[in-house]
């Protein structure tokens, strides 16, 4: 059978019989090995009878193996093996292939598969912040229990364990849940205790077993299940997974021993919820997705029972081991571990049968104030090791800005840990005097812990984490900016309660693509209250009352997770005039209705919180914790609105206490404008010394909004790509890339709003919708990123290919719209006749 390898493959070669010195060597190497870690991570001395067993199975199968990692060694051209670095590698490696001209045929049996760890991005966090865990936290005494435990039941089953009591009842399997808020430190524990034991650890994560579309709502999943041979397609995500859950018992199997660790385990619970029924995914394929784990929790009892003993023969397979030499290929049982700890998920969510099929259920503790305080000293000390010493002052500064916090999960120490790392390096405090930097550092905490409130809220509420914008990601739009910044941070020291004008909301209008979306994001980000974003036409539903519910639901989780500001885009198509509508249930004059009854609520509110003198203004602090005293305040809910079209909305939307107040967002008009906000769009990119930007302007269509400007930005940029690409000698690497941003093109194509992301980090943020694997993608994206330079040229050459979203004449009505509304302050103004529908 041939066999294909790949870089980075690893080959496991058995040694054929070893000579008896070199099966002496071993066994004392793997026993040293063995024992090292135990020392430093087990206090429990299960570790050496565990051993024994161990070393003696290993003697008594031969099964010594050599592992080879398959790497590329790139050598172009002949010329180059004239070289004498490459005739020293040479020497190194012994021989030198050329592909061109060999061909290298090979057979080989396969004895057995090593599990080696897979390189997936869970996996490579727990490596990454395995020193910051290991030094910051509390070991986890009660995990490293259940584990001893699960490891010797593995060994008890397998016959391996000759100092068990043969009649001790052994269970049929042995599956723990572990729930909490510490996942990256369960897993690193769980990889520390194996290594030292010689198992392996078969981690899969189950985010990454989704095949994409499985979770959409168009992935029916009871088709999936039928025998029509034309739902071929359809059928294939959900087969792929349960092939995937599969092939991890095969893994397992064939690597014994081993454990299976099921990372990131919620993903597949909540395919069992009865929301995903609502998703679109059928009772059939939930069922499906049951039979699949029951039969991998419970070998004995499963469907597919391949390697299963019936629980009677039990006694059989223990007086087979009895009789001296172990028969370990009877019965390899493996540890299953299933990690939901990463969501807000408690057992208490899973469906019953689920949980019944775990042995034991673990919950992991959340980190204390001292172990965050800890993870972040150490994080500091390492970021500064060329600055200043993080002296006394420093560490208690870190300390009294963290007191607000009492208990956080390692989800969110981990995200103060890295807003840190952004915010916090060497280089910009080397010129710093003691007392600046620790006033700069008290002030990135204050303003890393607004986010990991935010966070905070977000989980437990379950509102979606927003895209990182700032207010220097937009470009120009100065007053909207202070328009939106007066509404939700009331400035105390310039005005007293009762002078403060109570606002509920802000609409913006404008014509497309100059930015209104953008700006709000960019509160969402810099504001440091929770965020929730609605775009109108999402509201909408079909039957009768669940629209307006909709609205009612969204209003509720505001409330729950106050101080909150809403986000509803495209705002005519839920509050559109009354009485004119087409729908004959009247269901969008009922939506308008509940909008405006719920508007009214938050205005109440805000009042309410503004006629209690201490609590007004109360500023931007760092956790919630701080504001028990002004409980009002916490109530609050702002409402930001966007339309293209504010002549369509309902007039009593624009009354006092509701949007009461419009701001335009226009295109930039003169060339300064325009460069401004190219400016910003570019502010990542590395430009040639040589750009000129008025130069560029010059030769682009005389309208151009925001976005127009963006689509200019990203195609210089890709031209700059595609350029380095000719020359760069890193092909691959820079294929990826170039896909990557292709894909961010179109993305940003057919969905507004992801200037934040521009070309150069395109794969590293949340372009591709799956938010909470940004930052992940931004480590794999860090090892692409080339040095692509943007020249004159580039910017030229897409300035004379740009074209222009909005018309000339379209602008002049926006602009007479603007007029009205100026005059009319927001009353009823009267449609305005566009050429074609704006947005
Ligand atoms: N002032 C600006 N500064 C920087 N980028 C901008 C600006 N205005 C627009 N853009 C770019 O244009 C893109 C589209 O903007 P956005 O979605 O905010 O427009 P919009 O006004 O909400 O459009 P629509 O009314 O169609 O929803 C943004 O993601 C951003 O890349």
């Amino acid at each position: 059978m041939p066999l294909f390898l790949k870089v980075d493959d690893v080959l496991a070669v058995p040694l054929p019989a070893l000579s008896e010195p070199l099966m002496g060597k071993v066994a004392v190497s793997l026993s040293t090995w063995s024992t090292r870690e135990d020392a430093a991570t087990c206090s429990s001395g299960i570790a050496e009878p565990q051993l024994h067993p161990l070393t003696s199975w290993f003697e008594s199968v031969h099964r010594f193996i050599m592992y080879i990692r398959v790497e590329a060694v790139e050598i172009e051209t002949e010329a180059a093996v004239a070289c004498p670095e490459v005739r020293a590698l040479v020497a190194t490696l012994g021989a030198l292939v050329d592909p061109d001209r060999t061909q290298i045929q090979q057979r080989a049996n396969i004895h057995g598969m090593m599990v080696y760890p897979v390189p997936n991005r869970w996996h490579l966090r727990a490596v990454a912040f395995e020193s910051l865990l290991r030094q910051g936290t509390q070991p986890l005494t009660a995990w490293h229990q259940v584990l001893h435990a699960g490891v010797r039941w593995m060994l008890e089953c397998s016959g391996l364990d000759t100092s068990m009591d043969v009649q001790v009842t052994c269970p049929e399997t042995f599956a723990v849940l572990v729930h909490g808020s510490r996942p990256l430190q369960t897993l690193w524990t769980t990889m520390q205790v194996l290594n030292s034991r010689g198992i392996h650890l078969c981690e899969i994560d189950c985010a990454l077993l989704m095949p994409a579309g499985l979770s959409e709502s168009q992935c029916d999943g009871s088709e999936a299940f039928t025998k029509n041979e034309d739902q071929r397609q359809v059928l294939d995500p959900w087969q792929t997974l349960l092939a995937h859950l599969r092939l991890a018992e095969e893994r397992c199997r064939q690597s014994w021993p081993c454990v299976l660790y099921l990372s990131r385990f919620e993903v597949l619970v909540q395919q069992l919820s009865p929301e995903a029924v609502e998703r679109g995914i059928s009772t059939e394929a939930q069922r499906a997705l049951m039979t699949t784990l029951r039969w991998l929790f419970e070998p004995a009892g499963g469907a597919f029972g391949t390697s299963s003993t019936a629980p009677g023969e039990r006694s059989t397979w223990l007086e087979d081991v009895s009789d001296g030499a172990p028969r370990v290929e009877r019965q390899h049982r493996w540890l299953i571990i299933a990690d939901i700890s990463a969501s807000s998920i408690a057992p208490a969510d899973m469906p019953t049968e689920l949980v019944s099929m775990f042995t034991a259920v673990l919950e992991t503790p959340r980190i204390t104030r001292n172990e965050l305080s800890q993870i972040l000293e150490i994080f500091l000390i390492g970021q500064l090791e060329q600055g200043p010493c993080l002296g006394r002052e420093l560490i208690q500064v870190l300390r009294q800005s963290l007191a607000p916090v009492q208990t956080c999960t390692e989800r969110e120490a981990l995200a103060l840990v890295r807003r840190l790392g952004s915010r916090f390096s060497a280089e910009s405090f080397v010129e710093a005097s003691a007392t600046e930097t620790a006033s700069r550092l008290s002030e990135t905490i204050t303003d890393c812990l607004q986010f990991y409130q935010r966070m905070r809220i977000a989980m437990t509420v379950g509102i979606p984490s927003v895209p990182q914008v700032r207010w220097s990601d937009i470009g120009g739009l100065d007053d909207a900016k202070e328009e939106v910044r007066t509404l939700l941070r009331p400035n105390r020291t310039s005005l007293s309660s009762r002078q403060l004008h109570h606002r509920t909301g802000i609409l913006l209008y404008g014509p497309p693509g100059t930015g209104k979306t953008l700006l709000a994001k960019a509160v969402a980000t810099e504001c440091g209250y929770a965020f929730i974003s609605v775009k109108g036409p999402e509201l909408m539903n079909m039957y009768i009352g669940e629209s307006e519910r909709n609205i009612r639901e969204i209003f509720t989780k505001a409330r729950q997770s106050a101080p909150c500001v809403i986000f509803f885009d495209e705002l005519d198509s839920i509050a559109p005039r009354r009485g004119v509508g087409s729908d004959s249930g009247g269901v969008s004059d009922r939506m308008v209705a509940q909008l405006l009854a719920e508007l009214d609520a938050c205005s109440n509110h805000i009042r309410g919180a503004h006629s209690e003198p201490d609590t007004v203004g109360s500023d931007l602090r760092p956790a919630r914790e701080t504001r028990s005293a002004e409980a009002p305040f916490e109530s609050v809910v702002f409402v930001l609105g966007a339309t293209n079209r504010p002549d369509l909305l309902d007039p009593a939307l624009l009354r006092p206490g509701r949007f009461e107040r419009m701001v335009y967002i226009g295109s930039p008009s003169t060339l300064a404008e325009k460069r401004v906000v190219l400016q910003a769009l570019m502010r990542k990119f590395r430009l040639a010394p040589n750009v000129d930007l008025d130069q560029v302007l010059v030769d682009a269509p005389t309208v151009m909004t925001g976005a127009d400007l963006y689509g200019l930005a990203v195609q210089a940029w890709l031209r700059a790509a595609k350029r380095t690409l000719l020359h760069s000698r890193r092909r691959d690497a820079y294929r990826n890339l170039l896909r990557t941003v292709d894909g961010a093109v179109v993305d940003s194509a057919s969905a507004a709003g992801t200037a934040e992301c521009p070309p150069e980090r395109a794969n590293m943020s949340t372009c591709n919708g799956q938010q909470h694997s940004g930052d992940e993608a931004g480590e794999a994206a860090s090892e692409l990123t080339p040095e692509v330079k943007v020249c004159q040229e580039d910017l030229v050459e897409a300035a004379r290919q740009a074209t222009s979203s909005v018309s000339a004449a379209d602008l002049a009505r926006y602009q007479e719209l603007r007029e009205r509304f100026a005059a009319n302050t927001g009353r009823d103004t009267g449609e305005i006749r566009f050429t074609e529908r704006a947005g």
